[in-house]
């Protein structure tokens, strides 16, 4: 398993060794010494999936607010997407900037979304299906969003606003410049 932290400091893209045999494949996907040991000392709590029929459809960019704020460890187990994180955390030297990566269920990368960072991806392909662990539970009362095509966030999608399929609540969340100061960066 290879861990690469990314331009944004705390920020982890982890490759799976994958075993491949004349039945398949098999991978490690997840061990807690070596997350510990790469990453910090974070527990799962509760695992998401959603699937997605059309390429192109955007879910986020979604996060809670403390004390309620959850550190997503992200894979995709059918298809491919784009996966995106937003350093939202007020004094971070990245504040505002993102990283983006790849993740296909041929190759079962990951992305590590600490908690202070607002979360979204793409599909690339239909029927796509995402799976992610999280380091605390849902709390509806601290679910919020932040635009995805909010030019300010730079982001380079793999759809046009016009064309990406969105949830409503996605359509007008708030951009960059509207967030409540809520993260502090190093808390
Ligand atoms: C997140 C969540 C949602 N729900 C319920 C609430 C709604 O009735 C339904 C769909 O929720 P939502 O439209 O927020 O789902 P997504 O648009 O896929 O949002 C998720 O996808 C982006 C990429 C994320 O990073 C977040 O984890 C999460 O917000 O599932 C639950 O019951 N538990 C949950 O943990």
């Amino acid at each position: 398993m290879i861990f690469e932290e990314l331009d944004i400091p705390d920020v982890y893209f982890i490759t799976p060794k994958k075993i491949g045999d004349s039945r398949g494949f098999f991978m490690e996907v997840f061990r807690q010494e070596t997350f510990s040991s790469q990453v910090g000392d974070f527990t799962f709590v509760q695992e998401n999936c959603s699937m997605s029929v059309e390429t192109g459809t955007v879910r986020g960019l979604h996060f809670q607010l403390p004390p309620r704020a959850q550190g997503k460890l992200v894979s995709c187990t059918q298809g491919a997407l784009l996966d995106v994180a937003v350093d939202i955390r007020t004094g971070s030297p990245t504040f505002g900037q993102h990283a983006a990566r790849r993740l296909t269920a041929e190759h079962g990368e990951q992305l590590w979304v600490p908690p202070g960072f607002a979360h979204g991806f793409c599909t690339l392909m239909p029927n796509t299906v995402i799976s992610y662990k999280l380091t605390d539970y849902y709390s509806p009362a601290h679910d919020r969003g932040l635009l995805w095509s909010d030019p300010a966030l730079g982001i380079d999608w793999p759809v046009a606003p016009d064309l990406a399929i969105l949830s409503d609540k996605d359509k007008v969340q708030p951009r960059l410049a509207e967030l409540p100061t809520a993260f502090r960066f190093g808390s």
